[in-house]
């Protein structure tokens, strides 16, 4: 039996494992059956709480950090998630007495981060150096969907994870995707792509910082299409940032189909806040 916690950030799903010692075997099978939303528990990703000196954590992390083992729901690995972090330190706090309030810092596939609790069940994550493509001309690839023609042009973000954004006119068009087939990136990236599809909602500037305002979808890489996706959000802010051009808000609320998240870029970082909520806990047994 396998002991799990289940929880969410926007609606973005997650199995949870307390396994500090890094004694369960996690296979690519293992966690296609507990994502299985009819044969396992369901979810679009599994994320193993671990200490890094159990695991290959990289050179040079700290034995004793906490290292966030995410997997997608196909089975294969990913750099960084960042809803999965916000459920992580919730996880943390409920499973290992971990306190948010100060702040932790642990280990991704994709480097360092760092996780606070914002207090109201909202936790804020440090998302790392990104790398936003060449937007010289804009776009630097290109974007095939389902429901959406012609093909458009796109901007890659990379968060940890590879990200391609879109901008769409409408919000018509972004309803109208069909999102249960992936989209196609041009050029084909090598280790594929998490695609965002972005509408702008416009600016607020009532309180003391102007706000932009951007609706989302996201088809996930190895997951399909979630509910949310918090790097997704901050390479939509990004990308949002960079072709609204001079002037354009550092913070960007950020609606997806399961909520809403702020980004707030910070020079060569992101901070992405948002809830985390843990819904059930319960074992398992694998067949
Ligand atoms: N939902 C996540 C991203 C999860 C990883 C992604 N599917 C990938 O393969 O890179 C988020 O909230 O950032």
């Amino acid at each position: 039996m396998i002991a799990f916690t289940k929880g969410h950030g926007t609606e973005n799903d997650f199995v949870l494992i307390h396994d500090p010692a890094g004694s369960l075997d996690l296979t690519p099978a293992l966690v296609r059956f507990l994502c299985d939303r009819r044969a396992g528990i369901g979810a679009d990703g599994v994320i193993r709480a671990v200490r890094a000196g159990a695991v290959a954590a990289g050179e040079g992390v700290d034995p004793d950090m906490w290292f966030m083992d995410y997997w997608n729901a196909d089975g294969t690995t990913s750099e960084m998630c960042g809803n999965g972090a916000r459920v992580f330190a919730a996880f943390l706090e409920s499973e290992a007495g971990v306190d948010l309030a100060e702040g932790l810092d642990f280990a991704t596939r994709g480097g360092p981060r760092a996780v606070r609790a914002l207090g109201d069940g909202r936790y804020a994550v440090g998302m790392g150096v990104y790398r936003v493509g060449d937007a010289s001309a804009g776009f630097d690839s290109e974007v095939a969907a389902r429901g959406m023609d012609p093909v458009r042009p796109a901007l890659s973000v990379d968060m940890g994870n590879p990200h391609h954004v879109v901008a769409l006119g409408s919000l018509e068009e972004l309803e109208a995707l069909d999102l249960t087939v992936a989209p196609q990136v041009h050029p084909v990236p090598e280790h594929g792509s998490n695609v965002e599809f972005a509408v702008a909602l416009g600016f607020d500037d009532a309180g003391a910082e102007t706000r932009g305002r951007v609706r989302m979808r996201v088809h996930e890489r190895g997951s399909g299409e979630t509910r949310s996706c918090g790097t997704g959000a901050c390479a939509v802010a990004l990308a949002m940032r960079t072709w609204a051009g001079q002037g354009a808000p550092d913070v960007w609320d950020v609606e997806v189909p399961g909520g809403m998240v702020t980004v707030r870029i910070t020079g060569a970082t992101t901070i992405l806040e948002g809830p985390a909520v843990l819904v059930a806990q319960g074992a398992v047994s694998v067949p």
